[in-house]
């Protein structure tokens, strides 16, 4: 079981996935990413040709979703019904219908206790769980929560970078939606009682990596 948990939220593109995986590599921890969870639910409904926009039907995928993820920072993986889908649940196609999977209240509450259950089963010393509303409502109790921004424009930049056959402009809007859809949910944008804000817009990687180790010693033993 971990010790500690480091919870790490923001909004899409703040680094949240890169930031903690890297930050927990270090650490030799754990790390969880929880929206992996919700887009493997979206790659399976489509896998399915379940309409993503109707809650009953994605309700009723949750009973054959038999999904496993690595928390081995160094052996990361996804997969459902033992396929490997790492790459794919990144795809455009899985971005733009995921917002519809996360805003239905029985998949975060099925998501939630499979979240929970992985951090309580996590033989390391330590477990750095990144996602929307961590800090908040999956461990609102955690020693060390952290809420990782970056501006807009900064976001968008690091996505453009990610996926050059996407247009810049195509990939800021579909950022800037799955945000709105997403905030209609959770709020990521403000952090709560108790959490740290780290703003990444003026800081490269290691430089953000860095501030979270430290923002992770001095919290705890
Ligand atoms: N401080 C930084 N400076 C420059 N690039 C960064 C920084 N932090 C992260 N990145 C890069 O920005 C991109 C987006 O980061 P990442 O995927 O970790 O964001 P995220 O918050 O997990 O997004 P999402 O919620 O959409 O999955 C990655 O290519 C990552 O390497
Ligand atoms: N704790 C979480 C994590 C994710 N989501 C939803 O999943 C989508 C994908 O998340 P990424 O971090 O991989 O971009 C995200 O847009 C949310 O819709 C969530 O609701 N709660």
């Amino acid at each position: 079981m971990s010790d500690i948990i480091v919870a790490v939220d923001g909004p899409a593109g703040s680094g949240k996935s890169s930031v903690s995986k890297e930050a927990a590599l270090r650490l030799g921890w754990a790390y969880l990413d929880t929206g992996a969870a919700y887009r493997a639910l979206a790659w399976h409904c489509l896998d399915e040709g379940v309409d993503t926009e109707d809650a009953d039907a994605v309700v009723a995928r949750l009973a054959d979703f038999d999904y496993s993820i690595g928390m081995d920072p160094q052996h990361y993986f996804v997969r459902v019904g033992g396929e490997e889908i790492t790459r794919d649940i990144r795809e455009p196609r899985v971005s733009a219908v995921v917002s519809h999977i996360a805003r239905v209240p029985e998949v975060r509450v099925g998501l939630n206790d499979l979240f929970r259950r992985l951090m309580a089963e996590n033989p390391k010393d330590g477990v750095i769980v990144e996602g929307r509303d961590i800090t908040t409502v999956v461990a609102p109790d955690a020693p060390v929560r952290v809420l990782l921004t970056a501006s807009a424009e900064a976001r968008m930049a690091r996505r453009s970078a990610e996926l050059s056959a996407v247009s810049a402009e195509a990939t800021a809007q579909q950022l800037a939606s799955r945000d709105a859809q997403d905030s209609r949910v959770v709020d990521f944008m403000n952090a709560a009682e108790g959490v740290t804000t780290l703003d990444s817009t003026d800081l490269d990687f290691e430089q953000t990596v860095l501030a979270l180790l430290d923002i992770v010693h001095a919290r705890t033993p």
